[in-house]
């Protein structure tokens, strides 16, 4: 469904240049200082495919924010192909580009960005009473999310009056208001008491499947990965370093860095058969 290849992003003003140098070798620190750039992500290719939850982890500035900026084109590759159901995304004009970000990928931030002037319910319905739908629908659209988010009986609260967890929660029930079939998260529960984050996590993993959403969720926090994820990536400086399911990464770990990355990591309870556990520990 979605799908990245040989995607470049170059941080910079000679982004080309820069391009040019980084495909023929990893430059080193002091070249790119030279050249005063930076690689967001390095070479990225990467297939998710309809229904899977496949999460982008890495130390902070390892890349993620900007790849999952690239699968949206809130960022503008420097090279590569990005597609969508097999549609070339960069192609697109303005206006397609528009549909494309409010008809079928909703997004997610850490910092959620909500309009604490307006009610639960309104924040919620934003998206629709941009596209025009009509305040009966789109308020009773609300309220039905709502209640999948763990809301229920809430819309009428101010959203400055809400914790930290429950605003995560108004903001993805926003990002679900058009029924995008793709979800971007850029660490939605990163800001959270770990409880309330654990609650999450549950919540979405089952809310995801539910709905068959095709989600990326970018986190730094391993254990978050290995809990919510189809499959996770790995990310370091830009470059991707392996892809895999939890397990595969815990048994066959791609080099040194993903060893030390995963080695504390706790499997999720589906990846810790048997099988998949004597090859961890061998
Ligand atoms: N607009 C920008 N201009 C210049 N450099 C940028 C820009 N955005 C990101 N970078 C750089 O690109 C690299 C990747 O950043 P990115 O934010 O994608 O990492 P990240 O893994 O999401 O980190 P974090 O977990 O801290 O958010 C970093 O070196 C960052 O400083």
């Amino acid at each position: 469904m979605i799908e990245l290849e040989d995607v470049w992003k170059i941080f910079g003003t000679d982004e080309q240049a820069v391009l040019a140098e980084a495909r023929r070798s990893v430059p080193d620190d002091a070249v790119l200082k030279r050249l005063r750039a930076v690689i967001g992500v390095g070479g990225a290719s990467l297939s998710v495919e309809k229904g899977e939850l496949v999460c982008l982890m890495g130390l902070s500035g390892s890349g993620k924010s900007t790849l999952v900026r690239l699968i949206n084109r809130l960022l503008e590759p420097s090279a590569g192909k990005v597609r969508i159901d097999g549609g070339d995304i960069l192609s697109l004009g303005p206006r397609a580009l528009r549909e494309l970000r409010s008809r079928r990928i909703g997004m997610v931030f850490q910092s959620h960005a909500l309009l604490a002037h307006l009610s639960v319910r309104d924040n919620v319905a934003l998206p629709l009473e941009i596209r025009g739908v009509a305040r009966t629908r789109r308020e009773d659209r609300a309220d039905e999310l709502l209640v999948r988010v763990g809301l229920d009986g809430l819309g009428d609260r101010r959203v400055a009056a809400l914790s930290g967890g429950m605003q995560q929660r108004v903001g993805l029930a926003r990002a679900l208001a058009a029924d995008p079939d793709i979800l971007l998260m850029d660490e939605p529960f990163s800001a959270l008491d770990p409880l309330i984050r654990h609650d999450l996590q549950t919540q979405f993993m089952a809310l995801s499947r539910d709905l068959g959403k095709t989600t990326v969720f970018v986190t730094h926090d391993v254990d978050e990965a290995f809990r919510i994820a189809d499959r996770v990536v790995l990310m370091r400086a830009g470059r991707i370093v392996q892809t895999g399911t939890a397990a595969d990464l815990v048994a066959q770990p791609a080099d040194d860095y993903v060893r030390r990355f995963v080695q504390n990591a706790r499997l999720p309870a589906r990846a810790q058969d048997p099988i998949v556990k004597a090859r961890a520990i061998a």
